[in-house]
């Protein structure tokens, strides 16, 4: 991508952030050659007024440099708000498939967070700047080609020439900067940043402390950090090397162009408010051949930029990465939601996980969906929610439904919080949330908080708590209970009680069944023994319906319902022995 196209984000900081940031850029890029002007007249001419005009011109010129950088940061500063806030706004739109793609995964990061400390409205920023350099060292040009016609063009050329090639070695394609973006140095350096916190942080410091293993993550971490840094080391000593050339070139050009200046007013060929000019104007002109941070922005803020445009505008072919589904006829009106016939693949498998699916819910039904781990369950739900998109959309996706996801969401935030984010919009009381506590019997976990229902949970804030795994599962079933309570007509629960022992799942599972009388309600589980009372039990096997019907039915059957359900059974019987 030509990072000139960053130049598209600068509407982005806002009328009055840009025409600051334009003043003060032109500011900074005109006032130095205008300077030579009172120079010259000054040094011809003599006089107060010269010296007060020079004076102010220079002043003017510090002026601009010195505040396009506040201005400058708060141009980038508003261009990221920006940006960020429609790229969180198209990873919420977009369809879970695409989200689940690590490749669409690492662009939301990166366009959020930057790449090594930069973001794209600095490189936009950047961009401006240098815009505003080159300006100030084609204006010196033009100041030396009125001395002497044929110094500015070559004094220009080897500025230019400088200039790209410091771009080059730094951060160009091979240089020192890309070198860490290389994908072995990446990988590299993640391995030491995962050593790092492996080492340091609460996560693994249980089992560090127990086997001891301290000692061999510090080991592993100074290889990989080495590992790393070895070839960084050889890549910036290729840099100063470079970085020698290119000085003897600049070197080479200074003493060429002055000493062509002190030859030509040696020769009288110039006088000297027009050799001071000239030597002035030249500075101007060398100033751009030095390089400066600009291009480690704009290098660096380009990646987050285009990460951003990948997400924003994806290409037409990307839909391959959504799921795809193969379906049959349309789901009808006015029934449950349910599918007909559907054949789904994950993008990147090659086989499908759902096969000729048939599975329509009626209406106040409360069906449990039983299958070994693996079958299907949970792409069941995600279907039936609609956060796959299939290709033909014949899915009768629940849009009226509160579900609790096998893997739910652990909310930082008080325990009143975590139940009424079911229905931020409800207006519900404390009796309300303690209700739906009470309906999934979590009411004695209110003995542990402190602050009862106003305790954050997590133990990243004063008096806050963590809960178990069982009792987070039992505030996620509340937050859907809370939810059926503020209006939603349809429950579905994936693995409800995946946290929970046999018996508590059963209990959770009865009182479920009590409280969704009337409603409908869809359950998954693995757990054939716990489902007894639900109104219909469906049997998923290898991704296709293998049974259905009442409990007594299918164990009548004599199939797998039946051969699972006993050997279920028997271990929860032998277990409470
Ligand atoms: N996002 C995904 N991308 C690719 N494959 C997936 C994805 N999610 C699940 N799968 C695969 O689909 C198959 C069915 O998974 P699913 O989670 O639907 O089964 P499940 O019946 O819910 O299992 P469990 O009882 O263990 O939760 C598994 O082989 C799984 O590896």
């Amino acid at each position: 991508m030509s990072p000139v196209r960053l130049v598209r984000l600068l509407p982005l900081a806002g009328s009055r952030r840009l025409l600051a940031l334009g003043a003060l850029s032109v500011g900074a890029a005109v006032l130095g050659p205008l300077s030579t002007i009172p120079l010259g007249r000054l040094i011809d001419h003599g006089g107060a007024s010269q010296v007060i005009a020079l004076l102010l011109v220079l002043l003017g010129q510090e002026f601009c440099t010195a505040l396009r950088e506040p201005a400058g940061a708060a141009a980038a500063r508003r261009i990221d708000g920006v940006l960020r806030a429609r790229v969180r706004a198209a990873a919420t739109a977009m369809p879970l498939a695409r989200l689940e793609n690590p490749q669409v995964q690492a662009d939301v990061r990166l366009a959020l967070t930057g790449h090594r400390g930069r973001t794209a409205g600095m490189a936009a920023v950047a961009l401006a700047g240098e815009a505003s350099r080159a300006t100030s060292a084609l204006s010196g040009a033009v100041v030396l080609a009125a001395h002497v016609w044929w110094l500015a063009p070559v004094a220009l050329a080897l500025s230019i020439a400088q200039n790209r090639r410091i771009a080059a070695m730094l951060v160009g394609p091979g240089g020192a900067e890309s070198l860490a973006d290389s994908p072995e140095q990446v990988v590299r350096l993640r391995r030491a940043g995962y050593l790092a916190e492996l080492t340091g942080g609460p996560g693994a410091a249980k089992e560090i402390r127990v086997f001891g293993v301290d000692g061999f993550l510090i080991g592993r971490y100074v290889a990989a950090m080495r590992a790393f840094l070895t070839p960084q080391a050889r890549g910036r000593r290729a840099v100063v090397r470079g970085y020698a050339a290119v000085l003897g070139l600049q070197l080479a050009g200074a003493a060429g162009t002055f000493g062509t200046l002190a030859w030509l007013t040696a020769a009288g060929a110039l006088g000297a408010a027009a050799l001071a000019q000239s030597v002035l104007a030249a500075l101007l002109v060398f100033a751009y051949g030095a390089g400066g941070y600009q291009l480690f922005e704009i290098a660096h803020g380009s990646k987050p930029y285009e990460a951003a445009m990948r997400l924003l505008h994806p290409p037409p072919t990307s839909t391959s990465n959504s799921a795809t589904a193969v379906t049959g006829p349309s789901a009808r009106d006015g029934e449950g939601p349910g599918m007909v016939r559907v054949t789904f693949t994950y993008p990147g498998r090659a086989e499908p996980v759902l096969k000729e699916l048939d599975l329509r819910v009626r209406p106040g039904e409360r069906l449990a969906v039983v299958g070994l781990n693996g079958a299907g369950k949970t792409t069941l739900v995600k279907l039936l929610t609609g956060l796959y998109t299939p290709q033909s959309c014949t899915v009768g996706t629940a849009e009226d439904a509160a579900v609790v996801f096998q893997d739910f969401t652990r909310y930082p935030l008080p325990l009143r919080d975590n139940v009424r984010l079911g229905a931020p919009a409800y207006e519900g009381t404390d009796a309300d949330v303690l209700a739906a506590l009470a309906a999934v019997d979590a009411l004695d976990l209110l003995e542990g908080l402190p602050r009862g229902l106003d305790t954050p949970l997590s133990r990243s804030y004063t008096g806050g708590r963590d809960l178990s795994g069982g009792q987070w599962q039992k505030v996620a079933l509340a937050r859907a209970v809370y939810a059926l309570d503020a209006g939603r007509r349809i429950l579905i629960v994936d693995e409800p009680t995946a946290h929970l022992d046999a018996r508590a799942e059963q209990e959770v599972f009865e009182r479920l069944l009590d409280r969704t009388r009337g409603r409908t309600l869809v359950l998954t589980s693995h757990r054939f023994a716990t489902v007894r009372r639900a109104d219909r039990i469906v049997v998923l096997d290898g991704g296709a319906v293998a049974e259905q019907g009442g409990h007594a039915e299918l164990l009548a059957l004599g199939g797998r319902y039946a051969r699972w359900h006993r050997l279920q059974t028997a271990l929860i019987a032998g277990a409470g022995r």
